[in-house]
């Protein structure tokens, strides 16, 4: 049972944590029994397709969406229960929502005066976020990218332990995108703790120490990204003159994973095509060539997110919804399906049982492209 969870014992702690979250628009649920944390001191990529409900997750937990059912703690307690929401969580739900008419100045300076912060943090946030040559400008002269900063620059004005930021890397450029994941880091080393939306992982993936994966409203995975990235690593295919002999020598080396196959090649998990060569040249067998299998991240993401994904139960897999072990222990293993469990697991010609990396063909896009919100002016996410 997850800690926390109906008759658990003890109080979520420090970061945040989500609990048994759901919310229905009419007949449509779009978020079902969510439970996750964001441990202090993280950064927790939120990542689902569009219209997957990580917006609504996001306004429960800022109590802008009322739950239909579970709750979301912020350092233990509900985000309304805060006093100084501002000083605690800084939020970024739509970088578009600032007043064209107003300067950016001005913009940050209302902030400043409606959360009791000196007039002064407004042109400290903007110079933070690169923004100070353009203080005087309209917002509505302001790019998309430079939006994201304003509305960064706006969530900092109150010095928070927590950002809480809903797709930011939405029109970033690649410089700006380094500038986000450096300003993130740094404020995660300092021990502030971040939850950042995207629904496209490699947006994320060099900044995020950990990922929370929906799809349809449902927990598809919670991981950190080292267990990822072990999970689905890149094989490495070596030609030699002697693979038995080599697959010997690399063993001897600590490099276990490496396995002939019908072609006579030998392929080889956890190891540099590098360090392949200079095992081989010291066991004094000829290399012919190597070549690398890389598994893009982005793809085992789509096929995890794909529809045969979200419908199905998150019990299904292990550690869904019981890995919330008390005492802030995070469980070590891949939460998300292994090669064994994998759909699309299939058996190599040596019997054993390898990812088969998804390729991009592969994937049922039913969840991308087809906007399934209201048509405009029908509603949309409250937050
Ligand atoms: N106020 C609302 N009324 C009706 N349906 C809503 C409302 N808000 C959200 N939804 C629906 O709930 C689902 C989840 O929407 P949500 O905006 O949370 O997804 P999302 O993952 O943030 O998507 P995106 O990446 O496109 O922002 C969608 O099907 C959406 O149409």
């Amino acid at each position: 049972m997850p800690s926390g969870a109906p008759g658990a014992p003890g109080a979520p702690g420090a970061g945040i944590a989500v609990h048994g979250l759901n919310r229905t628009f009419g007949d449509h649920t779009a978020v079902s029994n969510l439970w996750f944390t964001v441990p202090p001191g993280s950064i927790t990529g939120f990542l689902g397709p569009n219209g997957s409900g990580k917006t609504t997750t996001l306004g429960m937990m800022l109590g802008l969406v009322r739950p239909s059912a579970g709750n979301a703690f912020v350092d233990g307690v509900p985000f309304t229960s805060l006093q100084q929401p501002a000083q605690v969580v800084g939020a970024v739900l739509d970088a578009r929502s600032a007043h064209p008419k107003h300067r950016a100045l001005t913009h940050l300076q209302i902030y400043c005066a409606a959360i009791g912060v000196p007039d002064e943090r407004a042109r400290q946030m903007l110079d933070l976020v690169g923004l100070g040559s353009v203080a005087r400008r309209r917002i509505g002269e302001f790019s998309l990218g430079m939006r994201q900063r304003l509305a960064l620059a706006t969530a900092l004005l109150g010095q928070p332990r927590y950002l809480v930021l809903d797709e930011p890397a939405n029109g970033l450029d690649p410089e700006g995108m380094a500038w986000l994941r450096d300003f993130l880091r740094a404020f995660a080393a300092n021990g502030g703790t971040v939850l950042i939306s995207s629904h496209i992982l490699r947006e994320i993936e060099q900044m995020a120490d950990r990922l929370v994966i929906i799809a349809n409203g449902h927990l598809v995975a919670e991981t950190s990204m080292t267990d990822l990235r072990d999970a689905y690593r890149s094989r490495v295919f070596a030609a030699a003159s002697d693979p038995a002999r080599l697959a010997t020598a690399l063993a001897a080396a600590g490099h276990t994973d490496a396995q002939v196959q019908q072609d006579g090649r030998l392929a080889v998990v956890g190891v540099t095509s590098d360090r392949i060569a200079e095992i081989a040249a010291t066991a004094e067998v000829t290399l012919f060539g190597t070549s690398v299998e890389h598994v893009d991240l982005e793809q085992v993401y789509l096929a995890m997110t794909a529809g045969r994904y979200a419908a199905a139960p998150v019990a299904q897999y292990p550690g869904h919804g019981a890995h919330h072990p008390p005492g802030g222990q995070y469980p070590q293993g891949p939460q998300y399906p292994s090669a064994q469990q994998h759909p699309q697991a299939q058996p190599y010609p040596n019997g054993q049982q390898y990812q088969q990396y998804p390729t991009a063909q592969q994937y049922p896009q039913s969840q991308w492209g087809q906007p399934n919100r209201p048509p405009t002016g029908q509603g949309g996410p409250t937050a």
